[in-house]
């Protein structure tokens, strides 16, 4: 071994670098004719990409992790899911076999570190890590064409399941500097909603269910119509309905990402482009209070009301729609939006559903909601006594009670939100509890939640009532003045009539006599 090291050492200081390689280049294909395997290597930063990790490496990191670290003798650990379980990995330089039918892989993992480091070092100066797999010659095409693509699946299932999954939200476009970091920031996402806890009609939410897992499972389908894979939902409906609880709950279902997208932060047009591209797949784009977040609504009908020439060119239209959009400080507009919804961009990326929220839905403009775009219209709306069944079971672990009849009753003669109604329900005191304090549903405490939310429907009843009947006065006082308004006027026009009348009336006076005279005698004049 010190007779080679020394005649490396005295090649390496005699020879010119050129001859170095050279020698190298040929040794290594001397070496393949004999050696037996063959080696990929997957590193973890590729081409172009010098911030993003090549997701084959994720991949099989991942895979690795899962199915070879108990043979690891040394392992890096990941804290995932907020401090929730951990996740090994293999260390460097370490390596583990794995086997797949019936055919042995060697997987090894290591970093190549530069010879010197730049003092302003940037990405591609920094350590390299890769993964290797070593196999048998023999073994190549199946290596390649199968275990490859197993490994790239099973990698990509683990990370569904334990990557956390976030809330982004977009900053002002002022701020941004080019990276997606800047675009958009994200907390994780931890909301408890879940169709089990929504309560509405269980028909109508079984309706909603399968159309969301259908198009979870629908990319080929979508592949065969030619249409991209995304699904537009409008909620609609009165405040405290639920219609950001059900937008939480579909992310839950489906473990989706949800992309915030707040529009009066958005510049233009082409900021909202790039915010799109920015958006990753499996993930739900919401707008909520579309009709709040710019005057995109009514606009059109707007126009026509005041020019017809407008109507007809739709080239002004534009052109003053963009003029409006500048005052307001945001410059999207309404054909942005639609663009954004399903232009040629929207196909970037795949399983996407972009829902808007709205508590009018009469304030859209229809091509914003027309099919195709919001594929599907759920309303959301006060508390039936079905949905309160729900929110009793939810919230009291009531299935039947003998004051339901009382509140059902009472549900059909007023309005009152899922919201209010859940608030009723919620136990005040944990101290009568007889089991214990964690749990506050006892028998005692959901007769007097029931009591509570029969008193605040009769209360709303009474001022539902109150409130209609001071409407049907102010109504009726309001048409007695326009009556009397109205007699006054038709009393000054007839005065004034009178008085332009006055001096005609002198010169009548001769011919009413004539047209008298004329009538007595039987003559009708024209
Ligand atoms: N259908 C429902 N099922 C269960 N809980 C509900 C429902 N509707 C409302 N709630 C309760 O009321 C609260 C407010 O609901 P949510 O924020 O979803 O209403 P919203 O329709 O989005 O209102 P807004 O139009 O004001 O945004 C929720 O935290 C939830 O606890
Ligand atoms: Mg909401």
């Amino acid at each position: 071994m010190a007779a080679v090291m020394f005649v490396w050492a005295i090649f390496r200081q005699l020879f010119p670098d050129e001859f170095q390689r050279d020698v190298r280049k040929y040794g290594k294909k001397v070496v393949s004719y004999v050696y037996p395997y063959v080696e990929i290597t997957f590193h973890e930063y590729q081409g172009d990409s010098l911030f993003e990790r090549s997701k084959a490496f994720v991949s099989i990191e991942l895979y690795l992790s899962s199915n070879s670290s108990n043979r690891a003798k040394r392992l890096k650990a990941n804290v995932v899911k907020n401090c929730e379980s951990v996740v090994l990995s293999m260390d460097d330089y370490e390596e583990v076999t794995d086997e797949f039918k019936g055919i042995k892989i060697w997987w090894t993992s290591s970093k190549s570190i530069p010879q010197q480091r730049a003092l302003f070092s940037y990405r591609g100066d920094e350590e390299k890590r890769y993964y290797r797999l070593t196999c048998k010659r023999e073994h190549r095409d199946i290596i390649t064409k199968n275990y490859l693509q197993h490994v790239l699946d099973e990698g990509k299932a683990i990370a569904v399941k334990t990557r956390q999954r976030k809330l982004y939200t977009n900053n002002k476009s002022e701020n941004w500097s080019g990276s997606k970091r800047t675009i958009w920031s994200h907390i994780i996402f931890e909301h408890p909603s879940t169709f089990d806890t929504l309560a509405m009609h269980p028909k109508k939410k079984k309706d909603i269910l399968d159309d969301l897992m259908m198009f979870s499972k629908s990319k080929d389908y979508y592949k065969k119509v030619g249409k991209s894979w995304k699904r537009g939902y409008l909620l609609y409906g009165p405040p405290g309905t639920g219609k950001s609880s059900m937008i939480a709950a579909m992310a839950n279902l489906l473990e989706y990402d949800i992309y915030d997208l707040e529009l009066t932060s958005v510049k233009d047009n082409t900021d909202l482009r790039k915010l799109l591209i920015d958006t990753s797949s499996k993930s739900i784009i919401v707008i909520e209070d579309i009709d709040c977040s710019l005057d995109l609504t009514g606009q059109r009908k707007e126009k026509k009301e005041e020019s017809k020439e407008e109507e007809k060119d739709p080239v002004s239209k534009k052109v003053e729609e963009e003029k409006d959009k500048k005052s307001n400080g945001s410059e999207v507009t309404l054909s942005g939006l639609l663009n954004f919804i399903d232009g040629l961009w929207s196909a970037c990326g795949s399983e996407r559903l972009i829902v808007f929220t709205t508590n009018f839905l009469e304030k859209l403009d229809p091509a914003l909601i027309r099919r195709g775009r919001m594929d599907k219209h759920i309303e959301l709306s006060y508390c039936c006594f079905e949905t309160f069944k729900v929110l009793a079971k939810n919230y009291l672990d009531l299935e039947s009670h003998e004051l339901f009849s009382t509140i059902s009753r009472l549900l059909e003669e007023t309005n009152m939100t899922p919201a209010d109604v859940a608030e009723n329900l919620m136990p005040k005191s944990f101290e009568d509890n007889a089991v214990g304090l964690k749990n506050p549903i006892n028998p005692t405490n959901a007769a007097s939640c029931l009591n509570k939310l029969i008193e605040s429907l009769e209360n709303a009843k009474e001022e539902a009532r109150m409130k209609a009947e001071k409407e049907a006065r102010i109504k009726a006082q309001e048409e007695a003045a326009k009556t009397i308004e109205k007699n006054e006027e038709k009393v000054q026009d007839t005065d004034a009539k009178l008085g332009d009348g006055e001096g005609k009336r002198a010169d009548q006076d001769t011919d009413k006599v004539q047209f008298t005279d004329a009538k007595e005698n039987g003559v009708t004049t024209a």
